[in-house]
């Protein structure tokens, strides 16, 4: 099929991931009570092993939705999300309509799953990423070392809840070891993805720790404090340099394989999953945010080719943002324009909406050698020196969170919003 490209090969992040910190001990194998060992000044918690900076250990917390590393697990994935009022509110039908919706849902997506090689290569892409951003961290902010990796999934193993429950088993949760970043992994911010992951990370924070203040020293006489571990976030990072380039030179990659005498002229199709419009309607700010991205990677080019920003993947009848991607590339054919590249610019990995829709559905339905997709960013080291440069600089900040953050969208009516943002920002006392 013209345009269809080998997704085995592209799904499959590097095998050599450092197993030492990635090792995940299920919930009820823990060692210990980890509220108890929090108190005992003979206990050195793991994390403080090692040479540690001044400041140091720092965990690094990389949130995201997660998706089904197998056929299995999609049951599982589409339950947890169609649960989550923050990304489709179903008022008091949440619990009636969110099971059954997933349930009817649930083979469709299990085979897009089955043809993208089994599952979402998005696990092993963050983890990797991850760890290869902390291990830059730790030669490049020493005073904050060592910077630990974790990774925390909505609606995905490891969820939320353990990955809390191995930051404090690690010996995160009081006193000198006590500090965490909460690292979005959507560059732009959305209250249906990064809100809905503080939201969660906030109510996990409240189950596990309660209201107990962070604090940013050791109590008196004791090796290890009995304080709470203390949070910042970053939020977004939209127009990053880093992430600018990266983008960018997967579009020039993309572009060199044109004849040259085409190249200019190929239509760039800059493709973000779409929102609802009651959501855009709220305030969201994702598309503005959206928009600057690729603005940004635009100036990069030199605005080298016309471009548009389309949107994708929507889901049920409402109105959600549009053109949308597929309408668009069909319009754009049927007007003659068959040179395109599509470029994926709202998430960091290959995903099921790069490998199975754009891939399979958008480029392998139009049948034109000229439609073609941009490589995603995955393993680009350009793009993980980016994490690490803006992780640095986070750190260097002291600040809480972007001024943004505080914000909430002028038509919010969520009390979970409401308590998340009021909790982080009130954190920064305890930076
Ligand atoms: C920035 C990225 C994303 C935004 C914004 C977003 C909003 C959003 N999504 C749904 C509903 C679904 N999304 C699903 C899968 C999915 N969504 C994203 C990203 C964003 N979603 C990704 C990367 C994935 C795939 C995960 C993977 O394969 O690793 C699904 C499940 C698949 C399906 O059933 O089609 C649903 C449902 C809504 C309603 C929404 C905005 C409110
Ligand atoms: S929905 Fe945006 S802040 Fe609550
Ligand atoms: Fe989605």
């Amino acid at each position: 099929m013209p345009g269809h490209r080998a997704i085995s090969k592209l799904a499959r992040p590097p095998l050599s991931l450092p197993k030492a910190d990635l090792s995940r001990r299920p919930l009820g194998q823990r060692s210990h009570n980890v509220f108890q060992s929090r108190n005992m000044a003979a206990v050195v918690p793991p994390v403080m092993q090692g040479s540690t900076g001044s400041k140091g250990p720092t965990a690094m917390v990389f949130m995201n939705m997660g998706g089904p590393s197998t056929t299995d697990q999609v049951g599982d994935f589409l339950s947890r999300l169609f649960a989550d009022g923050d990304l489709i509110p179903l008022g008091r039908l949440q619990n009636y309509l969110g099971p059954l919706i997933s349930r009817r849902r649930t083979p469709k997506i299990q085979a897009q799953y089955a043809a993208i090689g089994g599952g979402s290569p998005i696990r092993r892409w963050s983890e990797y990423q991850c760890a290869e951003m902390c291990r830059i961290l730790d030669r490049v902010s020493p005073q904050t070392a060592p910077h630990k990796p974790y990774v925390a999934f909505r609606y995905a193993d490891p969820l939320t809840e353990e990955m809390y429950a191995r930051l404090l088993d690690d010996g995160f949760g009081g006193g000198k070891g006590g500090r965490a970043v909460a690292f979005t992994q959507y560059p732009q911010y959305s209250c249906s993805t990064t809100g809905s992951s503080l939201n969660e990370l906030w109510k996990w924070r409240m189950r596990l720790e309660g209201r107990r203040a962070g604090v940013a020293g050791p109590e008196e006489g004791s090796e290890v404090g009995g304080g709470a571990i203390r949070w910042s976030v970053i939020d977004r990072w939209p127009v990053h340099p880093g992430l600018v380039d990266a983008f960018a030179r997967n579009v020039e990659a993309k572009l060199a394989e044109y004849p040259e005498e085409r190249r200019d002229k190929v239509v760039l199709l800059f493709s973000a999953h779409s929102l609802p419009m009651s959501v855009v309607n709220r305030g969201d700010p994702y598309p503005a945010e959206v928009g600057a991205t690729v603005y940004a990677v635009m100036q990069r080019l030199g605005l080298s080719n016309p471009y548009r920003l389309v949107w994708q993947s929507q889901v049920g009848p409402s109105a959600w943002l549009g053109a949308q991607t597929s309408d668009t590339v069909q319009q754009y054919i049927a007007k003659g324009q068959t040179d395109l590249v599509l470029i994926p610019i709202a998430f960091t990995s290959d995903h099921i909406e790069t490998l199975y829709e754009l891939d399979h559905e958008i480029i392998g339905e139009a049948g034109q050698e000229g439609v073609k997709r941009a490589e995603s960013l995955n393993g680009s080291p350009v793009f993980i020196d980016a994490l690490a440069d803006i992780a640095k600089k986070h750190l260097e900040s002291g600040h809480i969170a972007s001024k943004q953050m505080g914000l909430r969208c002028p038509g919010c009516k969520s009390e979970r919003c409401l308590e998340q943002k009021k909790f982080f920002m009130e954190q920064q006392a305890s930076l």
